[in-house]
């Protein structure tokens, strides 16, 4: 079965994992000299491709790839990667069953390492399309080889570094963006509470204003209003974006968020500040996640983020806009960034574990079909294809829909932004989702093997269950896709006027009729697919007439 190369190029750190699945030569139990037993070679040393697997590559990775090859040599060079070289290769994975504490320090000793190697530099300081495709080609490569490492990556620099700059005015970006690209300074992003995860408006943290001092006074009312899960909290960040509810003269606002300092240059805790440790995870453990107490923390004006409102010194509220929840959407967008990088970063996921299962498929026999005959090859069975091919057709599927999506956040506009917070909400939850079930159908497609610690799919089903979760829980997300589409719908037939958002434009057209004698060469057709996508779009009309009474649409 010819493999596409960023399968490949995403399984170059499971090659050793291949060996281990199917021969180690560590590993006594698995008989690899002998002719009588296994052997075992790469397929991809073994097998033709009946097509150019870099062209393949290259439309897959789409780009940045020369930037991406240069990384992975700076990765494999790099002693705190755990490189091993086997056959004229190296080969690179963390070592996941070091304790928390020591997952921790690794992750800070690679972010040193990739500093000092000038991986990050221009991730702030440099605009454009060009700088901010090469940064997600990046963390693609970085996420390939750990998750950890990518996620406080991805905090430091999309989520603390993200909410300067989208919710921050010049002097912020002055301040904190050069800082922040050289590690001078370590951020992490306050949202979630003890108490409130998916429902931010519903946090509990509390910011005054002191017309006296001209100071921001941030509060922790109740145990619930801690903050939580805060990554990179618990031993790490110097700074944190803080979301709070914004009080002035007795007046909610509404949610809000203030810069504030939680540890000092060498470490020690800010006065009026409390860190507790959220303890071990089932993964994810290179990441620091905290919990924060602000004991009426105070800090500058200045240090509201203010691209949306502002307080002024004398106490006044200034906002451009006037609608609560759009003011709300605002701050809420720097998640946006996060949650494309989830979505691509959870393909790749996808991909290293079909890599395995496949190449596994590839060299394990199982039963004879004929007496004394040999055993057949996994993936000659029926069921085997059926088990991972549809799984590596819809990875395919999503690394292009994943593509797409960059494309419109890297080139977006103003008017972009509730696209891209619906389109990412929708393949944030869908690629996630598609790699927790990948990942377990590779495990067990790997049968007894697919359960060696060595041979990652396991770790990496621990390491990326998260991405349901965090940066917006699934179910959640899908909500607010839902509400978006009905939205649209609405709107457009009130007006009566055509769809033209949102993927529902095919649905001003008639509703395809599909025909009767259904050939199989019809239903394998690109167009049967993409007819049969629309009929199935249409039924989204006819849930909206049953609902008609309750959306006031006739
Ligand atoms: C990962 C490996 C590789 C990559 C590495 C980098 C990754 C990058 C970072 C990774 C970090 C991981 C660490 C984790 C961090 C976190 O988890 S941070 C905390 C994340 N928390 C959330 O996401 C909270 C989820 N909840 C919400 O977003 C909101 O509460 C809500 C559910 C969307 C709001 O619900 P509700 O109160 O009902 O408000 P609405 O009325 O629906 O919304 C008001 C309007 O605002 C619009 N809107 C909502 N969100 C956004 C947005 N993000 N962008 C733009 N607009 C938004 C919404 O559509 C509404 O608009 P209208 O309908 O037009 O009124
Ligand atoms: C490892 C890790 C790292 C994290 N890092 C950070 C970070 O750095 N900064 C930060 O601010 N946060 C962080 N988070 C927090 C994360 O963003 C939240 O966990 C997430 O937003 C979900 O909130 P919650 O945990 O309170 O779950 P809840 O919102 O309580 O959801 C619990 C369950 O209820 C369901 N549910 C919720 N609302 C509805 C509804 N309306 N209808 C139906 N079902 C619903 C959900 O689907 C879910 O199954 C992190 C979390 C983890 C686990």
């Amino acid at each position: 079965m010819a493999q596409e190369s960023s399968i490949n190029r995403a399984s170059r750190r499971t090659r050793i994992l291949n060996n281990h699945l199917v021969q180690s030569p560590s590993d006594p139990t698995s008989c690899v000299q002998s002719n009588s037993c296994l052997s075992y070679t790469p397929p991809e040393v073994t097998e033709s491709f009946d097509f150019e697997t870099k062209e393949m590559r290259k439309i897959l990775d789409f780009h940045n790839l020369e930037d991406r090859d240069w990384l992975f040599r700076v990765i494999e060079q790099g002693k705190v990667f755990n490189g091993k070289e086997r056959g004229g290769r190296m080969f690179v994975i963390p070592d996941y069953n070091q304790t928390m504490e020591q997952q921790r320090e690794m992750t800070m000793k690679r972010i040193e390492y990739l500093l000092e190697r000038g991986v990050f530099d221009g991730w702030l300081m440099k605009e454009g399309v060009e700088a901010e495709l090469k940064k997600l080609a990046f963390l693609d490569v970085i996420q390939n080889f750990d998750h950890s490492l990518a996620v406080m990556l991805g905090v430091h620099f999309f989520l603390w570094g993200g909410a300067i700059q989208f919710m921050g005015t010049k002097r912020h970006h002055d301040k904190w963006l050069r800082d922040t690209e050289t590690f001078a300074l370590k951020g992490c992003f306050s949202m979630t509470e003890l108490g409130h995860g998916s429902n931010v408006r519903g946090i509990e943290t509390v910011t005054t204003y002191d017309l006296k001092a001209g100071e921001f006074v941030i509060n922790t009312p109740c145990e619930s209003a801690q903050k939580y899960w805060i990554g990179g909290a618990a031993n790490h960040a110097t700074h944190t974006v803080v979301f709070s509810q914004l009080n002035i003269d007795g007046v909610n606002q509404g949610v809000h968020a203030f810069i504030a300092q939680i540890r000092d240059e060498d470490g020690n805790i800010s006065p009026n500040i409390r860190i507790a440790d959220c303890g071990h995870k089932i993964g994810l453990n290179g990441v620091d996640n905290g919990r924060i107490w602000f004991d009426n923390l105070r800090i500058p004006r200045e240090n509201l983020l203010n691209s949306v409102a502002d307080v002024s010194p004398d106490g006044q509220y200034l906002s451009a806009i006037k609608d609560p929840d759009q003011r709300f959407a605002a701050f809420l967008s720097p998640l946006t960034s996060g949650r494309i990088t989830i979505a691509t970063s959870a393909v790749f996921s996808s991909k290293v574990g079909l890599a395995t299962a496949i190449r596994y498929s590839l060299s394990r026999r199982v039963f004879s079909a004929t007496p004394n005959g040999p055993e057949v090859l996994l993936l000659d069975y029926p069921s085997h294809q059926r088990r991972l091919l549809p799984l590596l057709a819809k990875s395919y599927a999503l690394t292009f829909a994943g593509n797409y999506l960059k494309m419109i956040y890297v080139n977006r506009t103003p008017g972009s932004a509730k696209t891209l917070h619906v389109v990412s909400s929708a393949f944030k939850a869908i690629f996630t989702w598609h790699n927790m079930r990948t990942l377990q159908e590779c495990r067990e497609a790997c049968g007894g093997q697919g359960f060696k610690t060595e041979n990652k799919i396991g770790h990496m089903k621990g390491e990326f269950d998260v991405q349901s979760t965090f940066e917006g829980d699934n179910t959640v997300l899908m909500q607010q896709v839902c509400k978006a589409l009905l939205s649209e719908y609405v709107a457009a037939k009130k007006k009566n006027k055509p769809f033209k958002g949102l993927g529902l434009e095919h649905m001003n057209g008639p509703v395809p009729v599909i025909p009767s004698n259904l050939t199989s060469s019809i239903l394998r057709s690109s167009q049967f697919q993409v007819m049969y996508c629309q009929v199935c779009n249409h039924t989204f009309s006819q849930y909206i007439s049953k609902a008609s009474p309750i959306l006031c649409i006739r």
